[in-house]
Protein backbone atom coordinates (compact mmCIF):
# COMPACT_ATOMS: atom_id res chain seq x y z
CA UNK A 1 0.00 0.00 0.00
CA UNK A 2 1.16 3.37 -0.94
CA UNK A 3 0.96 5.95 1.74
CA UNK A 4 -0.79 9.24 1.57
CA UNK A 5 -0.46 12.24 4.22
CA UNK A 6 -2.46 15.56 2.97
CA UNK A 7 -1.92 18.80 4.86
CA UNK A 8 -0.99 21.98 4.46
CA UNK A 9 1.01 25.23 5.25
CA UNK A 10 3.30 24.50 8.36
CA UNK A 11 1.83 21.04 8.73
CA UNK A 12 2.45 19.61 5.39
CA UNK A 13 6.32 20.74 5.89
CA UNK A 14 6.59 19.30 9.34
CA UNK A 15 5.13 15.86 8.67
CA UNK A 16 7.78 16.16 5.75
CA UNK A 17 10.60 16.72 8.16
CA UNK A 18 9.61 14.43 10.35
CA UNK A 19 9.68 11.87 7.81
CA UNK A 20 12.76 12.89 7.05
CA UNK A 21 14.34 12.70 9.87
CA UNK A 22 12.71 9.15 11.22
CA UNK A 23 14.53 7.65 8.24
CA UNK A 24 17.69 9.85 8.95
CA UNK A 25 17.74 7.66 12.41
CA UNK A 26 16.54 4.35 11.07
CA UNK A 27 19.90 4.54 8.72
CA UNK A 28 21.85 5.80 11.58
CA UNK A 29 20.23 3.40 14.57
CA UNK A 30 23.21 0.32 13.96
CA UNK A 31 26.14 2.47 13.83
CA UNK A 32 26.27 5.88 14.45
CA UNK A 33 28.98 6.68 12.68
CA UNK A 34 27.50 5.42 9.19
CA UNK A 35 26.38 7.38 6.23
CA UNK A 36 22.73 8.28 5.64
CA UNK A 37 22.55 8.30 1.66
CA UNK A 38 20.05 10.21 0.04
CA UNK A 39 18.83 11.32 -3.17
CA UNK A 40 17.19 14.50 -3.87
CA UNK A 41 15.01 16.59 -6.46
CA UNK A 42 15.21 20.03 -7.72
CA UNK A 43 11.85 22.29 -8.09
CA UNK A 44 9.81 23.17 -5.14
CA UNK A 45 11.22 20.37 -3.32
CA UNK A 46 14.13 22.84 -2.15
CA UNK A 47 11.91 24.82 -0.56
CA UNK A 48 10.32 22.77 1.48
CA UNK A 49 13.43 21.59 2.54
CA UNK A 50 14.94 24.44 4.15
CA UNK A 51 11.53 25.53 6.32
CA UNK A 52 11.60 21.54 6.95
CA UNK A 53 15.13 21.19 8.19
CA UNK A 54 17.42 24.45 8.39
CA UNK A 55 14.23 26.86 9.88
CA UNK A 56 12.11 24.50 12.23
CA UNK A 57 13.61 25.19 15.12
CA UNK A 58 12.69 21.34 16.90
CA UNK A 59 13.56 19.50 13.84
CA UNK A 60 17.25 21.88 12.57
CA UNK A 61 19.25 20.47 15.49
CA UNK A 62 18.14 16.80 14.97
CA UNK A 63 19.50 16.63 11.48
CA UNK A 64 23.23 14.92 11.68
CA UNK A 65 24.08 16.79 8.48
CA UNK A 66 27.71 15.60 8.66
CA UNK A 67 26.58 11.83 7.94
CA UNK A 68 24.60 12.95 4.96
CA UNK A 69 25.66 11.87 2.17
CA UNK A 70 23.52 13.64 -0.95
CA UNK A 71 23.16 13.18 -4.64
CA UNK A 72 20.93 14.43 -7.19
CA UNK A 73 18.00 12.25 -8.31
CA UNK A 74 18.18 14.66 -11.44
CA UNK A 75 20.25 17.32 -12.70
CA UNK A 76 19.91 19.83 -15.54
CA UNK A 77 23.02 19.90 -17.54
CA UNK A 78 23.92 23.34 -16.95
CA UNK A 79 26.70 25.11 -14.50
CA UNK A 80 26.81 24.57 -11.25
CA UNK A 81 25.71 28.38 -10.88
CA UNK A 82 23.17 28.83 -13.46
CA UNK A 83 19.44 29.41 -12.12
CA UNK A 84 18.56 26.27 -13.40
CA UNK A 85 21.06 24.01 -11.67
CA UNK A 86 19.27 21.72 -9.15
CA UNK A 87 22.86 21.88 -7.22
CA UNK A 88 22.88 25.56 -7.47
CA UNK A 89 19.22 25.82 -6.24
CA UNK A 90 20.29 23.15 -3.20
CA UNK A 91 23.08 25.56 -2.60
CA UNK A 92 21.20 28.85 -2.85
CA UNK A 93 18.02 27.13 -0.92
CA UNK A 94 19.72 24.94 2.22
CA UNK A 95 23.32 24.91 2.56
CA UNK A 96 23.96 28.98 2.40
CA UNK A 97 21.00 29.42 5.03
CA UNK A 98 22.39 26.22 6.78
CA UNK A 99 26.09 27.67 6.76
CA UNK A 100 25.35 30.95 8.58
CA UNK A 101 22.44 29.35 10.59
CA UNK A 102 22.91 30.75 14.29
CA UNK A 103 25.85 33.03 13.62
CA UNK A 104 28.65 30.25 13.66
CA UNK A 105 29.66 27.93 10.37
CA UNK A 106 27.67 24.81 10.63
CA UNK A 107 28.84 21.47 8.53
CA UNK A 108 26.86 20.79 5.68
CA UNK A 109 26.51 17.28 4.16
CA UNK A 110 28.75 15.62 1.47
CA UNK A 111 27.38 16.62 -1.60
CA UNK A 112 27.52 15.02 -4.86
CA UNK A 113 27.57 17.23 -8.18
CA UNK A 114 27.90 16.83 -12.13
CA UNK A 115 31.47 17.19 -13.62
CA UNK A 116 30.89 20.49 -14.35
CA UNK A 117 33.68 20.69 -17.15
CA UNK A 118 31.55 18.15 -19.66
CA UNK A 119 28.01 20.95 -19.05
CA UNK A 120 29.18 22.71 -22.52
CA UNK A 121 29.91 19.43 -24.28
CA UNK A 122 28.32 17.69 -27.12
CA UNK A 123 26.35 14.18 -26.65
CA UNK A 124 29.06 12.52 -26.31
CA UNK A 125 30.20 14.72 -23.32
CA UNK A 126 26.73 14.51 -21.81
CA UNK A 127 26.44 10.83 -21.68
CA UNK A 128 30.13 10.61 -20.24
CA UNK A 129 28.92 13.29 -17.90
CA UNK A 130 25.82 10.73 -16.62
CA UNK A 131 28.11 7.78 -16.48
CA UNK A 132 30.70 9.45 -14.41
CA UNK A 133 27.72 10.27 -12.23
CA UNK A 134 26.63 6.79 -12.02
CA UNK A 135 30.33 5.61 -10.84
CA UNK A 136 29.98 8.35 -8.12
CA UNK A 137 26.73 6.46 -6.48
CA UNK A 138 27.68 4.73 -3.23
CA UNK A 139 27.67 0.98 -3.37
CA UNK A 140 24.80 0.55 -1.01
CA UNK A 141 21.38 1.04 -1.78
CA UNK A 142 19.78 4.71 -0.91
CA UNK A 143 17.98 5.23 2.52
CA UNK A 144 15.97 7.92 1.07
CA UNK A 145 15.07 9.06 -1.84
CA UNK A 146 12.91 12.49 -2.26
CA UNK A 147 11.73 12.76 -5.28
CA UNK A 148 9.22 15.61 -7.07
CA UNK A 149 6.00 15.02 -9.08
CA UNK A 150 5.86 17.70 -12.22
CA UNK A 151 1.90 18.35 -13.35
CA UNK A 152 2.78 16.23 -16.58
CA UNK A 153 3.46 13.39 -14.43
CA UNK A 154 7.11 13.26 -14.15
CA UNK A 155 9.51 12.58 -11.43
CA UNK A 156 13.29 12.57 -11.64
CA UNK A 157 13.42 13.65 -15.61
CA UNK A 158 11.62 10.49 -16.08
CA UNK A 159 8.99 12.01 -18.53
CA UNK A 160 5.93 10.67 -19.72
CA UNK A 161 4.96 9.99 -22.97
CA UNK A 162 5.86 8.01 -26.59
CA UNK A 163 9.16 10.22 -27.44
CA UNK A 164 10.96 9.36 -23.67
CA UNK A 165 8.96 5.72 -22.69
CA UNK A 166 12.56 4.11 -23.21
CA UNK A 167 13.56 5.61 -20.05
CA UNK A 168 11.40 3.70 -17.77
CA UNK A 169 12.99 0.32 -19.40
CA UNK A 170 16.85 1.34 -19.32
CA UNK A 171 19.31 -0.40 -16.98
CA UNK A 172 21.67 1.91 -16.33
CA UNK A 173 21.10 4.02 -12.97
CA UNK A 174 21.78 7.39 -14.62
CA UNK A 175 20.60 8.22 -17.81
CA UNK A 176 21.40 11.17 -20.16
CA UNK A 177 18.31 12.70 -21.26
CA UNK A 178 17.89 14.61 -24.50
CA UNK A 179 15.16 17.19 -25.56
CA UNK A 180 13.45 17.41 -22.22
CA UNK A 181 9.91 18.81 -22.55
CA UNK A 182 10.61 21.13 -19.43
CA UNK A 183 13.83 23.35 -20.43
CA UNK A 184 16.36 22.94 -20.09
CA UNK A 185 16.92 20.11 -22.51
CA UNK A 186 19.46 17.91 -21.65
CA UNK A 187 19.77 16.59 -18.17
CA UNK A 188 20.60 13.00 -16.20
CA UNK A 189 18.30 11.30 -14.45
CA UNK A 190 18.22 8.51 -11.81
CA UNK A 191 16.17 5.33 -13.66
CA UNK A 192 13.81 2.93 -12.13
CA UNK A 193 16.13 0.22 -10.82
CA UNK A 194 17.69 2.31 -8.28
CA UNK A 195 14.63 3.69 -7.12
CA UNK A 196 13.07 -0.13 -6.91
CA UNK A 197 16.48 -0.58 -4.74
CA UNK A 198 15.87 2.37 -2.53
CA UNK A 199 14.79 1.78 1.34
CA UNK A 200 12.19 4.69 1.86
CA UNK A 201 11.25 6.59 -1.61
CA UNK A 202 8.85 10.04 -0.55
CA UNK A 203 7.06 12.12 -3.09
CA UNK A 204 6.31 15.93 -2.35
CA UNK A 205 3.90 17.54 -4.28
CA UNK A 206 2.01 20.63 -3.57
CA UNK A 207 -0.05 23.17 -5.14
CA UNK A 208 -3.63 23.47 -7.37
CA UNK A 209 -1.48 22.91 -10.66
CA UNK A 210 -0.90 19.16 -9.60
CA UNK A 211 -4.33 17.84 -9.00
CA UNK A 212 -5.41 16.54 -12.80
CA UNK A 213 -1.97 14.91 -12.32
CA UNK A 214 -3.20 13.73 -8.95
CA UNK A 215 -6.21 12.56 -10.19
CA UNK A 216 -4.67 10.34 -12.27
CA UNK A 217 -2.10 8.91 -10.49
CA UNK A 218 -4.58 7.78 -7.96
CA UNK A 219 -7.56 7.33 -9.50
CA UNK A 220 -6.83 6.48 -13.21
CA UNK A 221 -3.92 4.37 -12.00
CA UNK A 222 -2.44 5.60 -15.04
CA UNK A 223 1.28 3.66 -15.32
CA UNK A 224 2.49 5.55 -18.18
CA UNK A 225 3.24 8.21 -15.51
CA UNK A 226 6.59 7.64 -14.55
CA UNK A 227 5.71 8.76 -10.87
CA UNK A 228 2.45 6.14 -11.39
CA UNK A 229 4.58 3.38 -12.59
CA UNK A 230 6.93 4.18 -9.19
CA UNK A 231 3.77 3.72 -7.06
CA UNK A 232 2.73 0.14 -8.53
CA UNK A 233 6.36 -0.74 -8.39
CA UNK A 234 7.49 -0.21 -5.03
CA UNK A 235 4.20 0.18 -3.14
CA UNK A 236 5.18 -1.19 0.30
CA UNK A 237 8.63 2.14 0.13
CA UNK A 238 6.30 4.51 -1.21
CA UNK A 239 4.38 7.71 0.65
CA UNK A 240 3.21 10.43 -0.99
CA UNK A 241 3.30 14.05 0.64
CA UNK A 242 0.66 16.15 -0.89
CA UNK A 243 -1.19 19.18 0.17
CA UNK A 244 -5.07 19.61 0.02
CA UNK A 245 -4.65 22.21 -2.86
CA UNK A 246 -2.90 19.18 -5.38
CA UNK A 247 -5.12 16.29 -3.53
CA UNK A 248 -8.70 18.20 -4.04
CA UNK A 249 -9.76 15.81 -7.30
CA UNK A 250 -8.94 12.35 -5.48
CA UNK A 251 -11.85 10.57 -4.65
CA UNK A 252 -10.49 6.86 -4.15
CA UNK A 253 -8.00 6.95 -1.98
CA UNK A 254 -8.28 8.50 2.00
CA UNK A 255 -5.25 9.86 3.13
CA UNK A 256 -3.55 9.01 6.64
O1 LIG B 1 12.38 19.73 -13.62
C1 LIG B 1 12.16 19.27 -12.51
O2 LIG B 1 10.88 19.22 -12.06
C2 LIG B 1 10.49 18.30 -11.04
C3 LIG B 1 9.19 18.82 -10.42
O3 LIG B 1 9.42 20.11 -9.93
P1 LIG B 1 8.32 20.88 -9.04
O4 LIG B 1 8.83 22.30 -8.97
O5 LIG B 1 7.01 20.76 -9.75
O6 LIG B 1 8.32 20.24 -7.70
C4 LIG B 1 11.59 18.11 -10.00
O7 LIG B 1 11.22 17.11 -9.10
C5 LIG B 1 12.89 17.76 -10.73
O8 LIG B 1 13.93 17.50 -9.82
C6 LIG B 1 13.25 18.92 -11.60
O9 LIG B 1 14.48 18.72 -12.30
Amino acid sequence: MVHVYSSQGTEFVRRVGKYILEAQDEALRDDPKAHFIVGISGGSLVKTLYEALVQDQEFAPKVRWSQWQLYFVDERIVPLDDPDSNYGAFKNGVLNPLAHRDGHLNLGPTVFAINESLVNGGPAEKDQLAKEYAEELPSSPFDLLLLGCGPDGHTCSLFPGEKHRYLLDLKEPVAHVSESPKPPSDRITFTLPIIEQASRVAFVAGGEGKKQVMHQIFDKHDTSLPTARINSLIPTKVSWFVDPGAWQLVQTVKPE
